[in-house]
């Protein structure tokens, strides 16, 4: 079960192998630009009206990557048609869930919407949700393995040099090379997680840099000495002279559905319609399972 299940003290509860929810509030997070002459405010959305004076429960969905057609295949399997009158907007339906208006967004916008209010449910991964909710308890976990998009975040050093012989986060940590003044540079675009990570397992002198990709090839540059980012076959660490460490890994993840629980409190519809998702997803998330089972005992004979 999640991480925010187990935090969360639960007050409604869904039947089934499915998740529970309790109240609080939700936390605008906003940005103040100190070069401008008069401070600009920069939120994340709901600028023009407040979300309590829209009537339609909305579903926010990836718009493009890795997470996107996967997400449209597993609602197709619960019976669930997205339909986009075009294809160049970023508005659908789903006919079969009244009031329902499913917006297609990048991953961390999804969840950035769901703490302004302006997205009520969504399917992201659990490494994003992690990251951009930064322990908010407004987001709650409602399904917590949809059964793709599994990946990992984890810690990972070059093979080569003076990591040659390190394979734990603890040898990591020993290495006498990280003072105040030369600490561990890890590259990462996890910059919540990542920082947190390290001060829960004790590595005091260590330092972040971000970019938005192609980070394994950081400690061949020079820039960095331990990279923290997604890993699913782990090729691209091999191809890179990178390994993973024993105890270096932040998360395991795979697709989630996520919701608001301001949302599910407070709007019109959205316990039940979260209720409705929630049984479809089941239902073919067993019926898969079971497929599954069948197979390697048919395998196996
Ligand atoms: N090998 C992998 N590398 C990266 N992400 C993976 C991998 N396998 C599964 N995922 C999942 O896919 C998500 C990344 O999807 P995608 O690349 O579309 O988004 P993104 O990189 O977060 O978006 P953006 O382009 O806005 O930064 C991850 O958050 C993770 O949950
Ligand atoms: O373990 P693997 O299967 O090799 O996958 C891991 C790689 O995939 C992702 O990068 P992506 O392909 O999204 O490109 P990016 O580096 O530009 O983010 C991730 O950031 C890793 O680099």
């Amino acid at each position: 079960m999640s991480m925010f299940l187990q935090q969360c003290p639960p007050l409604f509860t869904f039947p089934s192998s499915s998740p529970s929810f309790s109240a609080q509030i939700s936390v605008k997070s906003t940005v103040l630009c100190c070069l401008s002459p008069s401070p600009v405010t920069v939120v994340n959305g709901n600028t023009e009206r407040s979300s309590s004076e829209r009537n339609e429960i909305r579903l926010g969905l990836p718009s493009k990557g890795r997470m996107a057609a996967d997400t449209l295949d597993l609602l197709k399997d619960c019976q669930l048609s997205v339909r986009q009158v075009n294809p160049r907007q970023y508005v659908a339906e789903i006919p079969q869930l009244s009031n329902m208006e499913v917006w297609f967004q990048r991953p961390k916008d999804i969840v950035r919407k769901l703490l302004s209010g302006d997205l009520d449910l969504g399917i992201v991964g659990l490494d994003t949700v992690t990251e951009y909710g930064q322990g908010n308890d407004d987001l709650i976990i409602a399904h917590d393995a949809l059964e793709y998009g599994d990946c990992r975040l984890s810690l990972a050093i070059p093979k080569y040099g003076i990591f040659e012989n390190i394979n734990s986060l603890k040898e990591l940590a020993q290495m006498p090379q990280w003072t105040v003044e030369k600490p561990l540079r890890v590259a990462t675009g996890f910059t919540y997680l990542g920082p947190k990570f390290m001060k829960e397992n004790g590595l005091k002198h260590v330092t972040f840099s971000t970019a938005d990709g192609a980070l394994e090839a950081a400690p061949a540059m020079g820039i960095a000495d331990a990279i923290l980012d997604l890993v699913s076959s782990g090729t691209t660490l091999r191809e890179n002279n990178l390994k993973e460490i024993e105890g270096g890994v932040v998360l395991e993840s795979q697709a989630v559905l996520v919701a608001s629980r301001k949302s599910l409190i407070q709007r019109k519809g959205v316990l039940d319609t979260t209720h409705e998702i929630l049984e479809r997803l089941e239902a073919h998330l067993r019926a898969v399972d079971q497929f599954t089972v069948c197979i390697f005992f048919f395998l196996l004979l």
